[in-house]
């Protein structure tokens, strides 16, 4: 099984991704770490290279090699994956995509600690404009991300929960 979280910067991906893959005795890989190992740079390094159209090449190419390699994976995406290069078609192929869908107040809070190390916030520089950012963002990519069969939300998303989704999700599809 190919179990890929999909959503938000913050939304929790690495952090459910792990528990998941761990109940599941799955490997867990993170997408954006694959990249980084790949190009021997940072993300924020890559996008102030090369660009942002660089990064979303290199991802798309990197998200088939991991799906070509792992029959059985729980895969953090990066939180634009599901919006580029037909990456969406891809994980509703090969596997089972799951939104992890939080509030804007609530992602606020959780990537107010760590926006310097995002490329595409890093540049916001008061916490009106984040928000303002965050939300333009998010609604620009739901209709990526509400292609996801399976989709949690808030705190909600726990590792039981998640589990009972999936087991319905495949027991009734
Ligand atoms: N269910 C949760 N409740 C509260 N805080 C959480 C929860 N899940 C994750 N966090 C916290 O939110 C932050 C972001 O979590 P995490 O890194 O897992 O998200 P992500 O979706 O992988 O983000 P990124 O876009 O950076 O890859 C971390 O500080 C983490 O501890
Ligand atoms: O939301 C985004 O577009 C991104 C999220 C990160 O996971 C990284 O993939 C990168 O910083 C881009
Ligand atoms: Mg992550």
């Amino acid at each position: 099984m190919r179990l890929y979280l999909i959503g938000m910067p913050g939304a929790g991906k690495t952090t459910l991704g792990r528990a998941l893959a761990a109940a599941y005795e799955l490997p867990f890989r993170d997408l954006d770490e694959e990249i980084v190992a790949r190009e021997q740079r940072s993300i924020a390094d890559i996008f102030a290279a090369e660009g942002e159209a660089y990064f979303r090449q290199r991802e798309a190419a990197v998200l088939r090699e991991v799906v070509a390699e792992l029959p059985g994976v729980v895969l953090a995406t990066g939180g634009g994956t599901p919006c580029f290069h037909a990456n969406m078609d891809l994980l509703l192929q090969t596997g089972y995509p799951l939104y992890l869908e939080v509030p804007i107040e609530e992602l606020l809070q959780r990537v107010q600690r760590a926006a310097g190390s995002r490329p595409l916030l890093a540049q916001v520089d008061s916490p009106q404009a984040l928000e303002t950012r965050l939300r333009e963002t998010l609604a620009a990519r739901e209709q990526f991300y509400s292609r996801a069969p399976l989709r949690c939300s808030g705190s909600a998303c726990t590792v039981a929960a998640v589990q009972q989704l999936l087991h319905q999700y495949r027991v009734s599809g």
